[in-house]
This record gives C-alpha cells, sequence and structure tokens, in this order.
C-alpha cells in the first residue's frame, strides 16, 4: 500500500468536503501557495516525456524602496533508469539523458536555478557495503564527465545548476558526497560536501565517505544567494543555521531517503528550517525502489535481501512564513517550479525577528562549555 500511495495531497483532495478541505490545508500548509501557469508546450512536453510537472509562487508584499526580486527555482526527483547491474557508463549516461529532458522542460518553464537529487547519476547503493562497481560512479567535481555534461546545459539554459554526486579527489585519493553548483555562466562555482554523514537503516554511507570539510559555503549567484544542506544534515538544525548565517536566501536539500524510516519527519525538518531561519527551503527526494545483484542486511534481524526503498519522492519548497508547496508524487518523476520573490525573507525577518532575539552569543558560550570534558550540566534537584 504505502508505495502505491500516490501524495497526501492528492487524499485530503479525494476524501475531504471543500470547505472542510480549504481549512485543513490552512493549519497543515500555511497560506495557500498560488498555482504557476506553465506554457501549454511545457505541460505537454512534460506528459510526453512521462514525468509530473507542478508550478507554485510565493508572492512577498510590494515595497517602496526596493523592487521584487523574484527568481524560479526547479527541482527534480526521479528513479534510476537501467538495472543496477548494467554498465557503470551506461547507467550513467542513461541518467543523464532522462535528467537532461527534464532540464529542458525546465527551461521551457523560466527555470533560473535547478537542483538534482543527492547522487543523482547513480543507485543509492552505499546499502550493499560494496565497494565495487560503485566507486566506479565518482567523478572530478571540477572536471567530470557529469559537470562537464551541466556546464553544457547551464550555458544552454542560463541556469544556475546544482548537480550532486559521489565525488572523486584523485590527488588524496578521497571520495566525498558532494553537490557541485555551476553558475548560469558555464563556471563551476564550487562544491558544498555533505557534512553529516548517516549511521541509520541502510545508509551505509560512513563505509564510503567522510564528514565534509567545505563547512558552510553560501554560493552568490545571479538569481541569489544560495546553499545546499544535503540530505542528513536536514536533521540538525544548526547545520541549516550555519548555512544562513553565511546569508543564503535559499537552502537546498538534495537528499534520498526511504518511507519507512523518515516520511513523516520528511515534511517538518525543511520547513521548520525556512521558518527559523527566514529563507526558503527546497527538500527534494528521490522515487522508486533500487534492487541490487547482491543481497545484503539491514542489522535489524530480517533476512538479507536485494531491496534498498521505496524513495517516496514528494519533493517540496517551504516559505519563511511557513507556507510550503505541495509535494511532487512520491512515486513519479518529477519537475517542481516554484518561483518565489525573495524580499519576503527579509519582510519575514522583520515580522518575527528570529536572528534578532536569538541568543546566539550565549548559545555560543554555552555550547563551548557543554561539549568540553569537564561539563557539569545545570539542574536543580529538590
Ligand atoms: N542520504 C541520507 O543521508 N539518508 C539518510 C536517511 C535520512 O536522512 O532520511
Amino acid at each position: 500500500m504505502s508505495c502505491e500511495f500516490e501524495s497526501l495531497e492528492k487524499s485530503l483532495e479525494s476524501h475531504l468536503p471543500e470547505a472542510e478541505l480549504a481549512e485543513v490545508k490552512r493549519i497543515l500548509f500555511g497560506k495557500e501557495t498560488v498555482k504557476l501557469d506553465l506554457p501549454a508546450f511545457a505541460l505537454e512536453a512534460a506528459s510526453e516525456r512521462d514525468f509530473e510537472l507542478k508550478a507554485f509562487k510565493f508572492d512577498a508584499s510590494q515595497e517602496q524602496l526596493r523592487p521584487p526580486r523574484r527568481t524560479r527555482v526547479g527541482l527534480v526527483q526521479h528513479k534510476i533508469v537501467l538495472p543496477t547491474d548494467a554498465p557503470v557508463l551506461d547507467q550513467i549516461n542513461a541518467i543523464h539523458s532522462r535528467v537532461g529532458e527534464i532540464v529542458e522542460v525546465a527551461a521551457m518553464c523560466g527555470v533560473n536555478i535547478i537542483c538534482f537529487q543527492e547522487t543523482w547519476t547513480m543507485p543509492f547503493a552505499f546499502c550493499t557495503r560494496e565497494k565495487e562497481p560503485w566507486t566506479e560512479f565518482a567523478e572530478s567535481a571540477e572536471e567530470g564527465n557529469t559537470t562537464r555534461f551541466c556546464q553544457e546545459l547551464a550555458k544552454k539554459y542560463n541556469m544556475v545548476i546544482i548537480s550532486p554526486i559521489l565525488e572523486r579527489e584523485e590527488l588524496h585519493g578521497k571520495l566525498w558526497n558532494a553537490a557541485v553548483v555551476i553558475s548560469n555562466s558555464g563556471n563551476v562555482l564550487g562544491k558544498s560536501r555533505k557534512n553529516h554523514i548517516p549511521r541509520v537503516g541502510d545508509f551505509n554511507e560512513s563505509t564510503y565517505y567522510m564528514e565534509g570539510d567545505t563547512g558552510h559555503t553560501v554560493f552568490q549567484t545571479q538569481f541569489g544567494r544560495i546553499a545546499v544542506n544535503i540530505c542528513y544534515g536536514r536533521h540538525h538544525p544548526l547545520n541549516w543555521f550555519m548555512f544562513s548565517m553565511n546569508g543564503a536566501e535559499i537552502i537546498f536539500n538534495p537528499s534520498a531517503t526511504v518511507g519507512g524510516l523518515s516520511e513523516p519527519m520528511w515534511s517538518i525538518e525543511a520547513r521548520n528550517a525556512a521558518i527559523a531561519n527566514h529563507c526558503f527551503t527546497c527538500a527534494i527526494n528521490r522515487v522508486g525502489t533500487e534492487t541490487f545483484k547482491n543481497e545484503f542486511t539491514s542489522g535489524d534481524g530480517r533476512k538479507a535481501h536485494h531491496e534498498f526503498g521505496h524513495f517516496y519522492g514528494s519533493s517540496y519548497v517551504a516559505a519563511p512564513d511557513g507556507s510550503r508547496t505541495p509535494g511532487l508524487s512520491r512515486t513519479r518523476d518529477g519537475l517542481l517550479v516554484v518561483e518565489m520573490d525573495l524580499n519576503l525573507n527579509r519582510q519575514v525577518s522583520d515580522k518575527w525577528s528570529f536572528k534578532m532575539t536569538g541568543r546566539y552569543a550565549e548559545y555560543a558560550e554555552k555550547l563551548t562549555k557543554a561539549v568540553g570534558q569537564d561539563f557539569k550540566p545545570k539542574i536543580i534537584k529538590e
């Protein structure tokens, strides 16, 4: 059942009376996000290419001194294309071509910044703990084929591309889970390496790579200041916070996560980060169930098995005022196009003032003590 269940929004819409639905949506999702009109040819192309295309916009109030700062983001979720035992290069090329056709539709929709899912060029094979052939999917962030592919697309469509890959740093013999940020000029702006490596469920990523060393880099693009908090980093509120302290206006969260593990948390974490940090957040998850030739165990008493999933998609965008778009499907490839007026960040900040009321200097001092050897927690007992 859980794999076929299309989406929470669809279920609410088909079962609730109209008036009640509006109230349920207001309480659950915040101020309603307005649907964005897209060109008919883009909708047709998406339907022909068999992926879901949804579009929404977040408006801000008209200001007297600043013009609106509208930017359009695109979130891509997709299944792997070939079986996981197909030749490595065939698998990569097939995914390039699938995502390439989605990016083409994003360009028809006027997308300025597009972000792909975590390690988008490969199966999420880290569950297996086998090194071969999975490490062969790793590529140079600066010069790999996938980066070259994205550079062409970025230039062609005048689009910033966030390309999360398995990175190989040849010189030092290191692998990383990293997002390459490619400017709309086609130049590699830089990369952001995954800060927190999971040790939960079948996410055996610590077998392959270490915690990232790029800190909380923010990238100034023509379309806004962006940052990338890769997957498991979304469980760490301070991780979002540090990107925001460096000035991020939009924080992308390319992910790969499965229903049994994280689905009840999914709709909360990125949305909470948008609220707490007065910024936009974009949560992206892959779709599908991935099957591996060799059985692997999950360390939970279950028999060894071949399948990892169900990756439940449900990619969405959250705004600083607590509102959010509906999610993409739990089962289908999709593109979510969202227009946002970045002026909303400062407007909400002026209203709620979390950055001003936060006692950060005090937290920093106390936290330094709390993680020290001689720390005594402040607990008063009778
Ligand atoms: N890819 C990844 O870090 N997944 C961990 C599980 C989760 O964060 O939901």
